[in-house]
């Protein structure tokens, strides 16, 4: 691959399972994010769609009804046995059209179609964060 050298400027670690002590509505707390990110005012996180699908950087807003938290990528709409059985290989080659990726059945239960809609997910998600960035998926790489 060609291209320019690029220049970092911002790393973004974004944990999505984890406990610690914050404080909300003048307590402090134990708070667990399960599948959830730190949608803090100011703090940056990325927000994932699929395999196939659009992924986002973020900045959160601190709505502190969600005790500063937003999901952390669209999420399943089918369990991996469930999408194994509701989608083939051919469906995931038309799927991943346009995007490099491991050509493999193994893949099957990440289809896009296994999860649901990104663009609805970061709707819903409109008062929890901004979108900063849309990042558009040219490469997928995944082990097995
Ligand atoms: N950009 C990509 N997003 C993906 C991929 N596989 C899953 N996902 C999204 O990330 C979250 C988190 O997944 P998890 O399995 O680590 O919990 C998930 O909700 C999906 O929205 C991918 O290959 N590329
Ligand atoms: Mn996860």
């Amino acid at each position: 691959m060609g291209g320019q050298p690029v220049t970092e400027l911002e790393r973004i670690n974004c944990h999505h399972n984890y406990t610690e002590q914050e404080k909300h509505f003048g307590k402090n707390v134990w708070l667990s994010r399960k599948g959830a990110i730190n949608a803090e005012a100011g703090r940056p996180g990325l927000i994932p769609g699929s395999m196939g699908t659009a992924s986002y950087v973020v900045v959160g807003k601190g709505n502190a009804l969600s005790l500063n938290s937003s999901p952390h990528g669209a999420g399943r709409a089918f369990s991996r046995s469930a999408a194994r059985k509701r989608f083939s290989g051919d469906e995931l080659r038309e799927a991943m059209k346009g995007i490099e990726y491991r050509d493999t059945d193994a893949f099957i239960d990440e289809i896009p179609g296994a999860y649901k809609a990104i663009d609805q997910v970061m709707a819903d998600a409109a008062d929890l964060v901004e979108i900063r960035h849309t990042l558009r998926q040219i490469v997928n790489v995944k082990g097995d």
